[in-house]
């Protein structure tokens, strides 16, 4: 893979301290960090002390960074990449979770102190006997409540991720989404009041109790990490890379400052993407500025803006759902992606009735899939474990093998669907991506509604939809069952499709004020109305048909019964106007079984018809002439309308080709000329208007009258000079071997010479005729194209050429 330049100089950078990275879905931040490892370990790790350290947030990112290198990267770079997964004193690739707890381990060691990481359970219990006991110092304060436990865990995490050590700082610090008190937050935690003074007891409480009780939280435990990294000054490293720094906690960022070496030639990287921050503790993933952290990165940023992963039908999609976020948008370190030329299909989304429903159209899907792509390749998605647990035993019923990815040993090569949750697809990419129950209720999830403010949880849940949708490198589905997510309908429908291969986009309902072809309909309370004027709407925006060619209710004799289309498309073909399309619909979710057969029998009766579509909203079929399945049906053509042009054929004497010529049936100066053999259209913007003077038998003019009623249009390039160019109809058959016929008009070049071979306007006992000019020594042989007819021979002096025929229309 080549490096665009911009890519180029991020890695080839000279190291100067503090950078940051920020670059949107797919723009290659991890591919640059590596990269980057191979260029300071050559160039900027001379020192015995010299280290360099990758670290990235999720482990299922890691593993595959790990299997991404071991498959692909080839020559020198292969030498490097193993060098960094063998044991390695001079450079390091892992997670912020395992090194700090490494950290923690030698915290333990040193101070002799061994505390269990205490299960939820545990944690609970504690967090209720701590409230019991604070709430006694504070007995006006309604927040220290068992029934708000939950809420208050997450609160003393929160203010443990976030290294706040005292009071004050708790007391003056901006709770972004929780300050307001909004959605599920039980009371609102304003600056320098009570319930912050009371909470923040209580976390000191907890801390204290828990220790006391031999446990610690992970909070606690990266807080040790911290306190073991401020102690000790070894193992530091001259070069951090932060991959996705934006989930990281304050705590987290707080101990990577404390072990970079900071050296003349040492860097530290933030490579972030804020538009893909989803975890609620993350510290500048909200916003917050670098400054909160010790660095300023004025002047120190670089931005990679080019989306390579996915295509631009699925970025264009993916970013209907930023762009409705103002939160999102107004991020400071918000970086709008710019597309790149690669196409593909756009999104296909999915609504089902069932659980039953989108698992079967799952089994189908694949199955269809399988031709261009192996199982390895395809990823379902789901918000929650459970959802994609239960997919996953479903799918080996059906005999597809799947697994749920281990985020700690995850084989990405085994020959199985892949299953993962949202939150760990982060920072990997599959060519086929199922993003499944896109539900109401579960995301967002209404279950985790309780802590922070509605806005601030949704442009979370948002996001980690947004990081589904862009780990797609071809394909993306997505499928609801029951009551669709509210962020669907945030996605512009234009940008998406019902099927693959098809051009349909999915069921979008109009109001019943809006409904066409009104006077057509039997009852617009009909439950299946809705469903048409979809179908018709589809039919006009996506497939080009205009409304005159469509038409309800459609009669159709079978045998004795009458029987009616619910919706016909009809095109003319040779001035008559044909059914072409039949459409049958049932109501929203019907299913569309019966509709096919009656289909299917409708179209046996008409046999003009070419095409059938049958729908519910949620199904789609579509059938030719022969009940075939059809990925799709074809779009409108100029040719479907009632001729509105005279379409005749123009032969060109002058270079002896044939051209369609068609003008205007009401304005013959609007012309079209094409190429008869190969249908090309040729240029026609210098054209001039020649009189049609009479029948051939009038011959030329000698002069030229203004006032000739008729005029044809004709390309300039098809005549010599306008002022001698006369176009003259053929009254006899004298020609009709040379394809001259009865009622074409011949284009007439007027002038008195001619060689052999010409089809002339010649004088004969002064009356005009057509034939073709053969000199023979001193007389002229002057030959009719009809076998009925004797050459005529003359006398030279004797013959009157009056004009050339250089062209025939037809
Ligand atoms: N210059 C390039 N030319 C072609 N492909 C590229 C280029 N840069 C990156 N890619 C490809 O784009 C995809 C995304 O790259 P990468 O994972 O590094 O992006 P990212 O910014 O870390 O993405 P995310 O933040 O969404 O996880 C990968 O398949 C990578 O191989």
């Amino acid at each position: 893979m080549k490096l665009n330049m911009e890519q180029r100089r991020i890695v080839e950078l000279e190291p100067s301290g503090h950078m940051m990275i920020k670059g949107v879905a797919g723009s290659g931040k991890t591919t640059v960090s590596i990269r980057r490892i191979s260029f300071l370990h050559r160039h900027y790790c001379h020192e015995a002390d010299d280290k360099i350290l990758l670290v990235t947030y999720n482990k299922t990112l890691l593993n595959f960074i790990k299997y991404q290198y071991d498959k692909f990267v080839e020559g020198e770079e292969v030498q490097q990449s193993e060098l960094w997964f063998t044991p390695n004193p001079e450079v390091e690739i892992t997670t912020i979770d395992s090194l700090m707890y490494r950290y923690y381990i030698n915290y333990q060691n040193r101070t002799k102190q061994s505390l269990q990481v205490a299960s939820g359970h545990v944690e609970n219990q504690i967090m209720l006997k701590a409230i019991q006991l604070v709430a006694n110092q504070y007995p006006g304060s309604k927040i220290l409540s068992p029934k708000n436990s939950s809420f208050l865990r997450d609160e003393v995490a929160w203010i443990n991720a976030c290294h706040i050590t005292d009071a004050e700082t708790y007391q003056n610090i901006d709770r972004i989404g929780r300050a307001t008190g909004g959605g599920g937050t039980p009371q609102k935690l304003l600056k320098n009041s009570e319930v912050r003074a009371a909470i923040f007891d209580l976390m000191e409480t907890f801390n204290h109790m828990l220790m006391q009780e031999g446990f610690i939280t992970f909070k606690q435990m990266n807080l040790l990490a911290l306190q073991e990294a401020q102690q000790m000054n070894y193992g530091k490293y001259t070069h951090i890379i932060i991959d996705e720094s934006q989930d990281l906690t304050k705590v987290q960022l707080d101990f990577l400052t404390c072990i970079y070496h900071e050296k003349k030639h040492s860097s530290i990287m933030f490579v972030a993407d804020n538009t893909q921050s989803i975890y609620s503790q993350s510290w500048l993933g909200k916003g917050r500025p670098y400054t909160s952290i010790g660095y300023d990165m004025s002047g120190k940023s670089r931005i990679l803006t080019k989306n390579y992963r996915t295509t631009t039908e699925i970025s264009t999609a993916a970013y209907d759902l930023i762009e409705c976020d103002a939160n999102i948008r107004n991020n400071v370190d918000f970086v709008k992606p710019s597309l790149i030329d690669r196409h593909g299909h756009p999104p296909i989304y999915r609504f089902f009735m069932t659980s039953d429903g989108q698992l079967s159209y799952l089994v189908g899907e694949i199955n269809s899939l399988l031709n261009d792509y192996s199982y390895s390749d395809i990823c379902i998605v789901g918000r929650e474990k459970r959802l994609i647990e239960s997919v996953c035993s479903a799918l080996a019923e059906y005999g597809l093998p799947s697994e749920i990815l281990n985020a700690s040993v995850p084989d990405f090569e085994s020959d199985s669907i892949k299953l993962v949750t949202m939150h760990s697809i982060k920072g990997l990419e599959f060519k086929v991506i199922f993003l499944i129950d896109l539900n109401e209720g579960i995301i967002p999830n209404d279950r985790l509604y309780d802590f922070d403010d509605e806005d601030t949880f949704d442009s979370e849940e948002r996001k980690l939809l947004y990081v589904g949708m862009t780990r797609a490198n071809e394909l993306l589905y997505m499928s609801s069952v029951r009551k669709p997510s509210k962020f669907i309908k945030e996605l512009n429908v234009e940008n998406l499709r019902i099927k693959r291969d098809c051009k349909l986009k999915p069921f979008q309902s109009t109001g019943i004020q809006n409904y066409q072809l009104v006077d057509q309909i039997m009852d617009v309370n009909a439950k299946e109305e809705v469903v048409r004027q979809w179908l018709l709407k589809e039919l006009q925006q996506t497939y080009k048909y205009p409304l005159e060619l469509i038409q309800f209710e459609y009669p159709v004799q079978q045998f004795s019964r009458k029987g009616y289309v619910d919706l016909v498309v009809s095109i003319y073909v040779n001035g008559e106007k044909i059914p072409y399309i039949f459409a049958e619909v049932k109501q929203f979710g019907a299913g569309i079984e019966d509709a096919s057969l009656q289909l299917k029998s409708y179209m046996d009766v008409v046999p003009k018809v070419r095409y059938g579509i049958v729908t519910d909203a949620l199904e789609v079929k579509c059938l030719d002439r022969e009940g075939g399945t059809l990925n799709d049906l074809p779009p409108f053509q100029p040719q479907f309308l009632p001729e509105t042009r005279g379409r005749r054929l123009y032969w060109n004497l002058k270079n002896g080709k044939k051209y369609v010529y068609a003008a205007d049936l009401e304005d013959n100066e609007d012309i079209e000329v094409s190429d008869a053999e190969n249908g090309l259209y040729v240029d026609c913007d210098s054209k001039v208007m020649i009189p049609v003077v009479g029948n051939v038998a009038a011959g030329v003019p000698i002069t030229v009258h203004e006032q000739y009623v008729r005029e044809l249009c004709v390309p300039l390039d098809w005549i010599y000079a306008k002022q001698d160019t006369f176009a003259l109809i053929v009254t006899g058959d004298s020609m009709i071997n040379a394809g001259i016929d009865k009622g074409d008009q011949v284009i007439v070049h007027r002038q008195n010479t001619a060689s052999n071979g010409d089809i002339v306007i010649a004088i004969i006992d002064q009356e005009a005729t057509m034939k073709k000019f053969m000199l023979m020594g001193d007389s002229v042989l002057l030959i009719s194209e009809n076998s009925s007819y004797e050459p005529i021979q003359m006398k030279r002096e004797d013959v009157l050429i009056n004009g050339k025929v250089i062209g025939v229309l037809k």
